[in-house]
């Protein structure tokens, strides 16, 4: 099978013929270039409409000298290019573009007589990882210009597992090389500058598995403004950008039970992101691929291949029902192509061994590690504790890919936070461990062992609504859990939360909202059948919480975050 693939969402126009049979890819790029400041949306779509058709004619030139190659029945496609499909990039982007390339894709179907494929360009820049890899269903991080987020496939669709509560990762850092007057696009000239650059301490803005760059980025250009190095500041943005990157696919990597991750989008081309989670996951024994930047920045070849997966499974699209949608979002696209696969949430919950006995994924003297600590069972009396019962010991280790100042501050940070909301919420009346010692220096917490196992093993109705109750009285005490996922409730005797490092003081409507929300992120992404947990867990918040956090977590769903 042949598939033409065509992208221009923005930047990049593009197109590529994918051939199944030999597992190649021939891609034509012209890429438009800004005369001065960003992309301009209508100029972009000018430049799609003079170089669309142009690169449409290189591949197809590449396409007949080809078209009578090894073993290829040529005669079973319709057209002399042994062309079967054509695929087409149909969201996210730039309106203007996706108008423009939009029609393109539909005269080049027409003219070749084989159907169209919608294709969307976010979960385009994560298939090709998967493809090339051979991974089954890995966590997927995209870091490309107008986006950043972490999916996984999980009961029919790609989840969002976290994402960017701003801008895209890309423009961040475009916007940042803008203000300090360098052309576009930036991101490849922070990297150049930051070989020279020195560590100076930025906003660091980490929510379960979202993030936040506003901050960071205000900071960035305050700083150039005030005459700091622009290679220190370049340097230090990688540092906090890529740092919040790498931690959020580790704590996804970590709630999914997960031990693939895939990169994608432009911004992967970075070698010190890649540097990064090279080394997250070889730390965590977890295995890493990142395309070839051919496939990373954006390029009509990825198009192609996920093109010709939905097509091979009849997923094509009448003419009159090809729109263009410039908000498409992953999560809305049906997996038409991977119905039969494995859910990117494994190890979780009751395993069945091979005699046929159960066990439940439960803790009792182990030692575990967790997306940013290692956590030991003690019994106090063997390791030479005085300490009433049995406990756990809580180490936040040093992460050999963040670097060593930010590091530290974290892990200080989070461990006094931790230590300090932890007794808070008890005070509040939320079972939470008894904190019994805390050694800053060593980043070390020792709690009371509690719970019988965390709830990401058994996910059921009672627990989460006592979640829900749980997170709506710490707000009512003017804080919030910052990382509320199935993995930090424990159950048993009462549904116990821990894990506050992430936790702040804030009577903020949107943080309290926030906190509901990344706890239904984690539901969504692991439970088998969410909706009923969904409604829990607004129940339990709702008997003891603010309406207006619920009617704000509605707005936070709804929007759209693509800027
Ligand atoms: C919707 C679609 O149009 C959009 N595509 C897009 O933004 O192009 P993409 O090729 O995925 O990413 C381009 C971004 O990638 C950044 N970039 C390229 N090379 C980089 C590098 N070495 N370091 C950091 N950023 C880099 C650029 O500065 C730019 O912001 C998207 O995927 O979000
Ligand atoms: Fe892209």
């Amino acid at each position: 099978m042949r598939v033409l693939g065509i992208e221009g969402t923005a930047w990049a126009a593009s197109a590529a013929l994918y051939d199944d049979a030999e597992d190649t890819v021939f891609i034509e790029s012209d890429p438009y270039q800004p005369d001065s400041g960003g992309i301009h949306p209508r100029e972009a779509a000018e430049h799609m409409g003079e170089a669309i058709p142009q690169v449409i004619q290189r591949v197809l030139n590449h396409a007949a000298e080809t078209a009578d190659g090894e073993g290829r029945a040529v005669d079973a496609a319709p057209n002399e290019y042994g062309i079967d499909a054509v695929a087409f990039s149909r969201g996210p982007g730039l309106g203007p573009c996706l108008r423009t390339v939009g029609t393109a894709a539909r005269a080049a179907a027409q003219s070749l007589g084989v159907p169209l494929v919608g294709v969307n360009h976010m979960v385009a820049h994560l298939e090709i990882g998967r493809h090339q890899s051979g991974f089954d269903s890995p966590v997927c991080l995209n870091a490309s210009g107008a986006n950043a987020h972490l999916l996984g496939f999980h009961n029919g669709r790609y989840r969002v597992l976290g994402e960017t509560m701003d801008t895209g990762v890309g423009n961040a850092l475009d916007k940042f090389t803008r203000h300090i007057g360098w052309s576009h696009p930036g991101g490849p000239k922070v990297e150049e500058a930051a070989d020279d650059g020195e560590f100076i301490d930025l906003p660091y803005v980490v929510k379960g598995m979202d993030f936040s760059f506003s901050g960071i980025m205000s900071a960035a250009k305050q700083a150039a403004d005030d005459g700091e190095a622009i290679e220190d500041i370049c340097f230090s943005l990688q540092e906090h950008v890529f740092g919040m990157l790498t931690e959020v696919a580790e704590r996804a990597l970590s709630l999914t039970a997960t031990d693939e991750l895939v990169l994608g989008g432009g911004v992967g081309q970075n070698e010190r992101l890649q540097e990064m989670l090279r080394t997250m996951c070889a730390e965590r024994g977890a295995d890493f691929h990142v395309p070839e930047p051919r496939f990373l920045r954006d390029n009509a070849g990825m198009i192609a291949v996920l093109g010709a997966k939905q097509f091979a499974v009849g997923d094509t699209l009448a003419i009159e029902a090809s729109t263009v949608d410039p908000n498409f979002r992953p999560d809305q696209v049906p997996v038409t192509w991977r119905v039969d696969e494995q859910s990117v949430a494994r190890g979780l919950g009751a395993t069945t061994a091979s005699d046929g006995t159960t066990t439940t994924a439960s803790d009792e003297t182990t030692t575990q590690r967790g997306a940013e600590a290692v956590v030991d069972v003690l019994d106090p009396a063997e390791a030479g504790l005085s300490l009433p019962a049995r406990c756990v010991r809580k180490r936040r280790v040093p992460k050999a890919y963040r670097h060593p100042l930010l590091d530290e501050t974290l892990r200080a940070e989070r461990t006094t936070a931790e230590a300090r909301l932890t007794s808070q919420a008890r005070r509040a009346g939320v079972p939470t461990p008894l904190v019994w010692d805390v050694d800053p220096e060593e980043s070390t917490i020792w709690f009371q062992h509690v719970g019988t196992s965390d709830l990401a093993a058994d996910l059921t109705i009672e627990p989460v609504r006592a979640v829900g109750q749980s997170l709506a009285t710490i707000h009512e005490a003017g804080f919030v859990h910052g990382d509320p996922t199935t993995r930090n409730v424990r159950i048993g005797d009462r549904t116990w939360l821990i894990d506050f490092g992430l936790g702040f003081y804030t009577g903020h409507v949107e943080d309290h909202a926030m906190d509901l929300h990344v706890f239904r992120q984690s539901l969504e992404a692991t439970a088998d059948d969410p909706a009923p947990l969904c409604e829990a867990v607004m129940a339990g918040y709702s008997e003891v919480g603010r309406s207006e956090v619920v009617d704000r977590l509605a707005t936070i769903e709804d929007r759209g975050r693509y800027q």
